[in-house]
């Protein structure tokens, strides 16, 4: 069973898929704590707020409400909502707290192509074929050889900063891990004019890319 906070069709605002339409599917929980997390709502699993599938689908507002489902409700579920997007992208929270083989092979038996958004502190349990972004959360918990072996298995890297530091940690990090990610994007935190200055100037000197949260500038999921 997930445990689901969100599932919603919109379009992928970050990194390489942006612009493209999506399913997203939010699982409840992580206890990574990044101070500037724009999901803080999805941290806590309490019983409290434990509610029926439908009740979790195209939320109107943030809540840290939550339902369990299996991967055959999920896809149901995706039928049911006529969505028409082929491209699932799965967040949290941190969804690697979860093994995503099993709703991952019954998207992709199905058509699907799936995406996953992780924080590299918990092994990756997801088919080759999964999309994997990894926005490494540097001196948080989690240990350092899943982190290693999460930045191997990247297809991705995207890193939020605000701050000189956030460039120097990444960079600390591929040294470390000797890992050179083909991709390697910098996501502005939280639009922040000054974060969005240093990230553009950084991509230009160091031929990285630039991810800038599309939804959040045209006011959507
Ligand atoms: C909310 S997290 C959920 C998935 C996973 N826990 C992770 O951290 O990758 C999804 C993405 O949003 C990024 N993010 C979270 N808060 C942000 C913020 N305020 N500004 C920019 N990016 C943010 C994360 O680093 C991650 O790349
Ligand atoms: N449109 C849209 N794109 C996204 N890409 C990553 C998201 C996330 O919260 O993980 C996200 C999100 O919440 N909405
Ligand atoms: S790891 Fe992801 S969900 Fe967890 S606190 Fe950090 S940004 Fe938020
Ligand atoms: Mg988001």
């Amino acid at each position: 069973m997930y445990k689901i906070n969100e599932i919603f069709e919109t379009i992928q605002g970050e990194a390489s898929f942006t612009g493209t339409p999506a399913i997203f599917l939010r699982l409840q929980g992580c206890p990574v704590g990044c101070a500037w997390c724009d999901t803080k709502q999805t941290w806590e699993v309490d019983n409290v707020y434990k509610v029926s599938l439908d009740d979790t689908v195209e939320k109107k507002a943030d809540s840290d409400h939550w339902a369990d489902a299996s991967a055959e409700q999920i896809f149901n579920l995706f039928v049911d909502r006529a969505y028409r997007a082929k491209h699932v992208v799965i967040t949290g929270g941190e969804p690697c707290m979860y093994d995503l083989n099993p709703v991952c092979e019954l998207l992709h038996a199905n058509g699907y192509s799936t995406q996953i958004e992780t924080s590299g502190t918990f092994e990756i349990l997801a088919p080759a074929q999964t999309w994997v972004t990894v926005s490494p959360k540097i001196n948080m918990r989690g240990g350092y050889d899943v982190l290693t072996s999460a930045m191997q298995r990247a297809d991705e890297i995207k890193h939020p900063i605000a701050m000189q530091k956030h460039v120097a940690e990444l960079e600390e990090l591929f040294a470390k891990t000797g890992v050179t990610p083909k991709l390697v994007y910098l996501q502005p935190i939280s639009q922040k004019v000054s974060a969005t200055k240093l990230a553009i100037e950084t991509c230009i000197e160091k031929n990285w890319r630039l991810s800038v949260q599309v939804h959040k500038y045209l006011g959507i999921n």
